[in-house]
């Protein structure tokens, strides 16, 4: 989506009425919404499931659906349900607890939800994913086609993290539900990412603390917006601030907009979809990831890495060239026709992600030759580059997982 965010002059319009125009033009552009809601939104004080908030959320999730969108729930939750079905004290601390744990909860989860969506008129889908699910291009398509067949049958997926599966998720503070919903968002076109967590949005510091203000619209997520999440370690959830950040960052990446709003005001979601000014709303870039570069950019695992000479990351970064031989000088890691790598300069700076064209094997043999002597070391030579222009995504365009080098 793009955003006329800017006043005659040219410069960034911040006024009311700007606001409202860009709202306007956000949920008038949404086909698809991914709605993420963390666990401090669904627990009760006493701890407990809030069941009553599922099905104030689930009311508004069909409102949206009987608009014609493609409505995605992305529900943490599971193990808050699990911590209190079982009558734990706390969250437990070991990796398999934890998934016993979830696992538990998960049943409660998705019975609330399927029993709420069903009062407002939609079966619910149950859809447990990892992230390396969508690290595959095939994984990626099937996840993709899943969602979109829940979609056309009238229903409305609600999903979660794998945690049964997902070790890393549950382990890792990165590994979470607010990226794994801008992955999920990434999959589609014309999304807007919503994040529903326990405080009304971004603020300039700790929302505990009575200086900060909440911050109305985001137009370059970078370190200065970053460095406002003041995250302490908490007991209950485990992005925090700074996840719902990255997972903004990512979103935008896509060339989605994200909101970051309060999950606990019951009419949240028909307000946003009013076009008032709820929460903090991130505004993508002009320049965005679309389709197979989108999945190369910022969902594909990196299976290796090719170290460039100065000639060829310049060509890459300033003259929008392809990959040759010539300017490889080292090669990274065992990886197949087809894989993505990282593109590394002599600063060792990560510069692009592409789809590379031979085998790691054969670029080792091929690394640093002309293209005419190719032929003379393979045997063949079926590309005259080793990753194409098409297949190449820029590092500045992307905002990429750290968690999954
Ligand atoms: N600058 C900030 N603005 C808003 N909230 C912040 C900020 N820095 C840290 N936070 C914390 O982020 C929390 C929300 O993230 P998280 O704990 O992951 O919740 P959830 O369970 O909803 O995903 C808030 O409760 C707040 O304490
Ligand atoms: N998959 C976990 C959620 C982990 C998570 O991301 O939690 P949160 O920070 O509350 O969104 C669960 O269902 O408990």
């Amino acid at each position: 989506m793009n955003f006329a965010c800017e006043n005659p002059a040219g410069n960034a319009d911040d006024s009311g009425a700007a606001q409202d125009a860009i709202r306007a033009q956000v949920i008038d552009q949404t086909k698809c919404v991914v709605v993420k809601v963390g666990t401090r939104v669904l627990t009760t004080n006493e701890g407990k499931l809030d069941l009553a908030r599922v099905d104030l959320l689930a009311a508004q999730l069909a409102r949206i659906a009987d608009s014609g969108r493609h409505v995605i729930m992305v529900s943490s939750g599971a193990v808050g349900a699990g911590v209190a079905k079982l009558g734990l004290p706390t969250r437990p601390v070991g990796i398999a607890r934890l998934q016993a744990v979830a696992a538990i909860g998960q049943a409660d989860l998705i019975k609330a939800y399927e029993k709420s969506l069903l009062r407002h008129g939609y079966q619910a889908a149950q859809v447990l994913l990892t992230k390396s699910d969508l690290r595959r291009r095939s994984g990626y398509l099937h996840v993709r086609n899943a969602l979109n067949g829940i979609h056309e049958f009238g229903a409305i997926a609600v999903v979660n993290e794998n945690d049964s599966v997902a070790v890393a998720e549950l382990k890792t503070t990165f590994g979470d539900n607010d990226r794994l919903a801008a992955h999920v968002a990434g999959l589609f076109n014309d999304a807007l990412l919503i994040l529903l967590t326990d405080v009304h949005g971004l603020y300039d510091g700790h929302p505990d603390n009575r200086d900060s203000k909440k911050i109305e619209v985001v137009r370059d997520l970078d370190g200065d917006v970053m460095s406002m999440a003041e995250d302490k370690n908490s007991a209950v959830s485990k992005g925090g601030m700074e996840g719902k950040l990255r997972a903004s960052r990512l979103a935008n990446s896509h060339g989605h907009p994200t909101i970051i709003g309060p999950g606990r005001q019951d009419d949240v979601l028909d307000r946003i979809f009013a076009g008032e000014r709820v929460g903090t709303l991130f505004i993508p870039p002009k320049r965005t990831l679309r389709g197979r570069r989108r999945w190369i950019g910022s969902a594909a695992v990196v299976a290796g890495s090719l170290y460039l000479d100065d000639g060829a990351s310049r060509a890459i970064c300033n003259q929008g060239r392809s990959l040759l031989a010539v300017g490889i000088e080292r090669v990274e890691g065992t990886f197949s026709h087809g894989d993505v790598v990282s593109l590394i300069d002599r600063n060792e700076q990560e510069i692009a992600r592409g789809l590379v064209n031979y085998r790691s094997h054969e670029i080792s043999l091929i690394a640093g030759r002309s293209n005419a002597e190719i032929e003379s070391i393979l045997g063949h030579r079926p590309y005259e580059n080793v990753i194409h222009r098409n297949n190449l995504v820029l590092r500045n365009l992307a905002e990429t997982d750290v968690t999954e080098h």
